[in-house]
């Protein structure tokens, strides 16, 4: 063992009355808690047999199946007690979810307990396994050891009190009513390889509460860091001992003259390990101010007084958040993957078919609009192509339509493309107020009429909705890194941009190009886009390509 690793001191001496021997128990647990505040005892009173009992119940309950442990779940109560799931927490930043899964047991306390119903800290009934096997055993046992070690945590914080040169019953009325906490864990084996950043048992933390005790199976992973050296210090498993180690609260109390160090679990041993740390809050009313002999004279406290309710809460939110938070996150990412999945299956069948479409079938541009552009002899050849196709007989003749202008008496020389001046007119002749009055000439035409305007109307207000809204629903729901502000950001950008789209095909289909070739093409365009979309990492060119393709996806309806 490394000369600075925790040591191992006989507790035993603490119960005894050799007076010499006990001043110098307190002179080195003094010496532990101004280091790191870790230390390991041995000689206490929490006899072997039931430390072995007891890690025999953990090692039963991890044991069931999931579902069976899931009964229980953590998550059902709001007081800390039950089944805690592999991953669920997360004390260091920048690691992944931990390799760890726990059961939470307490103090049992009935609802009708004033903790329960003033909502204390962790306050509540215990959730037991229903399924485990010798049920009355492992509650029995596990309550048994629960007492054993809270009467070992008083009499540990009576030595702290002594290292203050205080009283040894100085910490009663902290203890008395206190709240603590005790959790059966389990460390799955760590795969070999696997990256030690993303697979800590538990994160590089400090405890939040008190005082911790914790017995460890025989398989070591536990390490304190050395702030001096900076290293990572082994603490190996001592049989029967108890890792002692003060948290945040004892500290704060101490204005910073003890240590609650930083601590972490990596299970590299290649088998499960078990542990049991045992968390002592205190009284949650108990308020925890700067303890004698913790200043200089004339020196303030650091911190504020702190009830150990405020405090414990605090930092239960603070880790468990940002282990969601994580989640979240993985979870955004997922999502981009699954989209490129979806653009890459959309985006390739409709590339492929824009392809055989524009080199396999003879497309023919329709006949209206070469009529436009003066070419009948072109929409007589598209109509007679469709109708060869489709098996029909080809009654279109180009001397019908030259019959028809005769008959309207145009003169030859407009056979020639019309000009876009002359294609507007002609359109714009269309809304001339005649055509608005046939539309309410009877009482079934106006009926008809307004029931298919207010179709229409209801069609363009759903459209808007179900391509905005549902999204920006959908994303602000289930996903915590979407704003609604970002989503109808994006939306506004994507339709203003899109805008472009129809101008540009409006004045494309006009050139030599023509409309035929430039939907081929548009829709060349949009599915390189597809693909190359599927490439796009990051949330800003997500949103550049979604505009690029919204404005070629207008383009090509518009074109049609
Ligand atoms: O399992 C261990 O050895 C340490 C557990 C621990 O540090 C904790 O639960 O806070
Ligand atoms: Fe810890």
């Amino acid at each position: 063992m490394s000369p600075n690793a925790p040591p191992v001191l006989d507790f035993s001496v603490f119960y005894g009355n050799d007076t010499a021997a006990k001043a110098k128990l307190i002179d080195q647990l003094r010496e532990c808690c101004h280091y790191n505040g870790f230390f390991q005892i041995t000689g206490h009173r929490v006899p072997r047999e039931l430390q072995q009992r007891v890690m025999g119940c953990a090692r039963r309950f991890f044991d069931l199946p999931l579902e069976e442990k899931l009964l229980i779940d953590k998550n059902r109560n709001s007081f800390n007690r039950g089944y805690e799931l592999l991953r669920s927490q997360m004390l260091e930043v920048g690691t992944g979810p931990e390799l760890k899964e726990g059961l939470y047991i307490g103090e049992e306390i009935p609802e009708d307990h004033p903790y329960f119903l003033q909502k204390k800290l962790n306050s509540g009934p215990n959730q037991w396994p229903p399924t485990v096997p010798d049920k009355d055993e492992f509650e029995q046992t596990s309550m048994e050891y629960y007492h054993a070690v809270f009467d070992l945590a008083k009499n540990v914080l009576g030595a702290l009190a002594l290292t203050l040169n205080v009283s040894e019953s100085y910490f009663d009325p902290l203890t008395d009513g206190a709240v603590a906490t005790m959790r059966y864990l389990h460390y799955p084996a760590q795969p070999k390889d696997a990256e030690e950043k993303l697979n800590r048992g538990i994160g590089a933390h400090t405890d939040f509460g008190c005082i911790t005790l914790l017995l460890q199976d025989e398989v070591d992973g536990l390490q304190v860091l050395d702030a001096p050296t900076g290293e990572w210090l082994d603490v190996e498993p001592v049989p029967g001992a108890y890792v002692v180690n003060l948290g945040n609260l004892f500290m704060r109390m101490a204005n910073d003259r003890y240590k609650s160090n930083i601590h972490r679990v990596i299970n590299k041993s290649g088998q499960e390990r078990y542990s049991i740390p045992f968390f002592f809050s205190g009284n949650p009313d108990y308020l925890c101010e700067c303890l004698p002999h913790c200043r200089q004279p004339g020196e303030g406290p650091k911190y504020p007084p702190i009830t150990v309710e405020q405090m414990v809460t605090a930092s239960y939110k603070e880790s468990y958040g940002r282990a969601e938070k994580y989640k979240q996150e993985i979870k955004a990412k997922m999502e981009v993957v699954a989209t490129r999945y979806t653009l890459i299956t959309l985006g390739g069948p409709s590339l492929a078919f824009t392809l055989i479409r524009s080199f396999v079938f003879t497309l023919s541009e329709t006949p209206r609009y070469s009529l436009s552009k003066g070419r009948d002899q072109a929409a007589v050849d598209a109509v007679k192509h469709v109708a060869r196709q489709n098996g029909k007989p080809e009654p279109l003749t180009l001397s019908m339509f030259q019959d028809i202008d005769n008959g309207l008496d145009i003169p030859s020389t407009t056979l020639s493309a019309l000009l876009t001046t002359e294609i507007l007119r002609g359109n714009m002749e269309d809304f001339t107020g005649s055509h608005y009055r046939a539309l309410v000439g009877t009482r079934s035409l106006t009926r008809n009429t307004f029931l298919i305007w207010g179709f229409w109307l209801t069609i363009g207000i759903a459209y808007p909705l179900y391509f905005n809204s549902l999204p920006s629903y959908l994303a602000t729901k289930f996903s915590s890194s979407g704003s609604l502000d970002t989503t109808y950001r994006n939306y506004c950008i994507e339709s203003a941009v899109g805008v472009s789209g129809p101008l540009s095909a409006a004045y494309l289909v006009t050139t030599f190009f023509g409309r035929r070739w430039m939907m081929g093409l548009s829709a060349i365009v949009t599915g390189v886009f597809l693909f190359a979309y599927a490439g796009v990492s990051d949330a800003a060119a997500l949103l550049a390509f979604a505009r690029v393709t919204r404005m070629l996806g207008d383009f090509d309806t518009l074109s049609k």
